[in-house]
């Protein structure tokens, strides 16, 4: 996940590859719940892991429910049925609106039934989403419900502490209008309470969002309930019903999320050697109603062929034609339609969506202000939205997008990186994502390709002891980009060939076979910087590397020239989207001179001495100022010196001495030059 202040996305120009989605967030939520309700423990396949669910997961633990995860990775929750072991519980539930709504209708009923107490809250902006038809449809029932802030939003109160009847036996009347999370929060409560006669709920006013209904029935069927529908208007318990685990349940991937790679394929040339986009995990034969944003993608000209459980995608028309379609059936997946709109021949119109102003955001708002800052003309209204792209490439804007918590903007967005200017895109807040998504962005960069010129690279040279290192994982971390650790190569491929049984002796060297079996092993390292770590074939080698062996064997495989030139292979291999960091001595010189900035890090001899010197101490190493010195000015003479890859400045390098700054300085330095050089330099 990109924990950072803002993901800056390279313009990306073709698409290629198979993903496999994150499970439904609407289908876990569903199950988690129905699963607690139940009689018998229920073991749930590919569960999303979100913060949708994590906050749902831990109101369940809270509320007394056993989570054990399996060692097949199934997470076993053990039902409690109707009998909740807590009676007093204060849940937070995050903006996860599947959690909110239908923990409001069962625990309202169950603290009415057992004279209980629950109080519910979530983010600032979940007290600004309604739950007032909720509310009204639970007083109805006779449940105490009480608003603790504003009338018809959360926090809430549910039950008083007291047992009371509930009124079952009137139809309950809900509005269905602004969401039908109420509806389902209702379907997947009453059970708990239809024992002695049939429940029946009324639907008033335009039931929205209905195939998320559907998949509320489909659930329930999983779990033994039968709900008789008469039209969307009137829904019927039967008496007796009770929930029963289905034993082992699998959660689909979801189909909103794969909205955004429905959308790539439809966009993105396919990368020469693949054949356009490959969804695992959810297909055609899904249960969630979102699935139909195929078909509105196949309208605006997307290739599309599906199977029970996988779509593949290619581009199809081109540019994509505008449409004018009602999206009251995929809310969510909607949103996506108003990218891909950005690269249509016209004006599309997306109505009856007024269900979008109440979501993580107002999002008809959003999508367009954030629209009309890429260059788009966008005309809102109360419930539609319409968008006509840009005229010309030379209209497109590199723009900043403010993602307002809201996990949909920031996905949809990316999306803009495709623009025919090849402007880089800016996605603001990128870890929102998490709410159903946490990878996306990663999952994104493994199917996207660029020119390689399209991927900036930041080369921070200098002489040891200059602090590179913590500087280079330090502005990475913050960049979202990658990470080389040019120095640790030649140390790695000494410890690689020692694990691998190969010699690295001198003789041995001059053996022309051998010295190519040492450059496929260089050429094949499968290694990965993290922060000041690195990780070898997944494992921890940092101490390893540091060892003197590790060092001297470094030194007699430089001397290979197979060896040198795989690891300039394996170097440019960093070269990753969306960014990558290059530390050591001659990025900027001889590996990277492309670069978009280089850095070139100095400090005094006498400072480095000091800060060596600090380091060795705090490890409890004895050391010695003068004699460091003395070693660091020798070392600088072999490093200036040496005929291979000498350290010096790259020309273009901005020169940056931090002898009196400490580590935040010259990281926000090099962060303040880089912004410099971005496209959102104004911003
Ligand atoms: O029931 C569900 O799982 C959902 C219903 C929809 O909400 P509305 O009914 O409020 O439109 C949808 O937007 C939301 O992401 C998930
Ligand atoms: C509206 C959404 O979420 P929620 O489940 O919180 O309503 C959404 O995921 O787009």
């Amino acid at each position: 996940m990109f924990a950072i202040p803002h993901l800056d996305i390279p313009p990306l120009a073709s698409a290629g590859g198979t993903i496999r989605l994150p499970g439904s967030k609407s289908i876990s939520n569903r199950v988690l719940l129905l699963a607690a309700l139940s009689v018998g423990h229920t073991d749930i396949t590919d569960l999303l892991d979100s913060d949708d669910t994590r906050v749902m997961l831990k109101a369940l633990a809270e509320l007394g429910c056993r989570i054990e995860p399996q060692a097949d990775g199934a997470l076993r929750i053990h039902g409690v049925g109707g009998a909740l072991p807590v009676q007093r519980a204060k849940l937070f539930l995050g903006n996860a609106g599947t959690a909110m709504r239908p923990l409001t209708a069962s625990l309202a009923l169950l603290a009415t039934r057992h004279g209980g107490e629950f109080e519910l809250s979530g983010i600032p902006r979940m007290h600004e989403r309604p739950i007032g038809d909720l509310v009204d449809a639970l007083r109805q029932l006779g449940c105490p419900v009480t608003c603790l802030a504003n009338e018809g939003y959360p926090p809430l109160r549910l039950g008083d502490g007291q047992p009371h009847a509930l009124q079952l036996e009137q139809p309950i009347r809900v509005r269905g209008d602004v969401s039908s999370q109420f509806l389902t929060a209702l379907l997947l409560a009453l059970p708990l309470v239809a024992q002695e006669s049939d429940v029946a709920i009324e639907v008033v006013g335009e039931l929205i969002s209905r195939p998320y209904i559907e998949i509320t029935l489909n659930l329930l069927e999983r779990f033994g309930v039968n709900v008789r529908r008469d039209g969307w208007e009137r829904f019927t318990i039967s008496a007796g019903s009770r929930y029963a685990s289905p034993g082992r349940i699998a959660v689909e991937g979801d189909a909103s999320s794969a909205s955004y790679f429905i959308a790539l394929g439809a966009l993105a040339p396919a990368t020469p050697g693949t054949d356009g986009i490959t969804i695992e995990g959810v297909g055609l034969s899904s249960i969630q109603g979102d699935i139909r944003f195929v078909e509105a993608a196949r309208l605006m000209g997307a290739n599309i062929a599906g199977e029970a459980n996988r779509l593949h995608i290619r581009r199809g028309t081109w540019p994509l034609k505008a449409i004018d379609l009602d999206c009251n059936h995929i809310p969510d997946a909607a949103m996506t339609l108003a990218v891909m709109a950005l690269y249509a021949d016209g004006t599309t119109t997306l109505s009856n969506i007024a269900s979008w102003r109440v979501k993580e955001t107002d999002r008809i708002a959003a999508m367009a202000t954030e629209a009309r800052k890429l260059g788009a003309s966008v005309e809102e209204g109360a419930d539609y939205i319409r968008i006509t792209p840009p005229a010309r490439p030379q209209d497109w804007r590199a723009a900043s997008i403010h993602t307002y918590d809201d996990h949909r903007v920031a996905m949809c967005f990316s999306l803009a990186a495709f623009n025919p200017a090849h402007l880089p895109v800016r996605i603001e807040d990128p870890k929102c994502v998490a709410k159903t998504f946490p990878d996306y962005f990663e999952t994104l960069f493994q199917v996207c390709a660029t020119p390689i010129e399209n991927i900036p690279v930041i080369c921070v040279d200098g002489p040891t002891a200059s602090g590179k290192g913590t500087l280079s994982a330090e502005v990475a971390e913050q960049l979202g980009y990658h990470l080389l650790d040019s120095g640790v190569l030649y140390r790695l491929v000494g410890l690689a060939a020692e694990q691998a049984g190969l010699s690295t002796a001198e003789p041995d060297l001059k053996d022309p076979a051998h010295a190519r079996r040492l450059g496929e092993l260089a050429a094949g390292l499968r290694v990965r910087f993290e922060g000041q770590k690195t990780l070898f074939e997944g494992r921890d080698v940092t101490d390893d590397l540091r060892t003197e062996s590790a060092g001297m064997a470094a030194s007699r495989v430089s001397s290979v020239a197979e060896v040198r030139q795989a690891l300039l292979g394996l170097q440019h291999a960093f070269r990753q989207l969306p960014g990558l960091v290059a530390d050591g001595r001659d990025m900027g010189t001889v590996i990277f001179p492309d670069a978009r900035m280089k850095v070139f890090l100095t400090a005094s001899a006498e400072q480095r001495a000091v800060r060596r010197h600090k380091q060795l101490i705090s490890k409890g190493i004895a050391a010695n100022i003068d004699g460091l010195l003395a070693d660091l000015k020798a070392r600088d003479l072999r490093d200036i010196s040496r005929t291979h890859a000498p350290l010096k400045a790259a020309e273009d390098a901005l020169q940056l001495d931090n002898s009196g700054m400490d580590i935040e300085q010259s990281v926000q330095q090099v962060l303040d030059w880089w912004q410099g050089r971005t496209a959102f330099s104004g911003s």
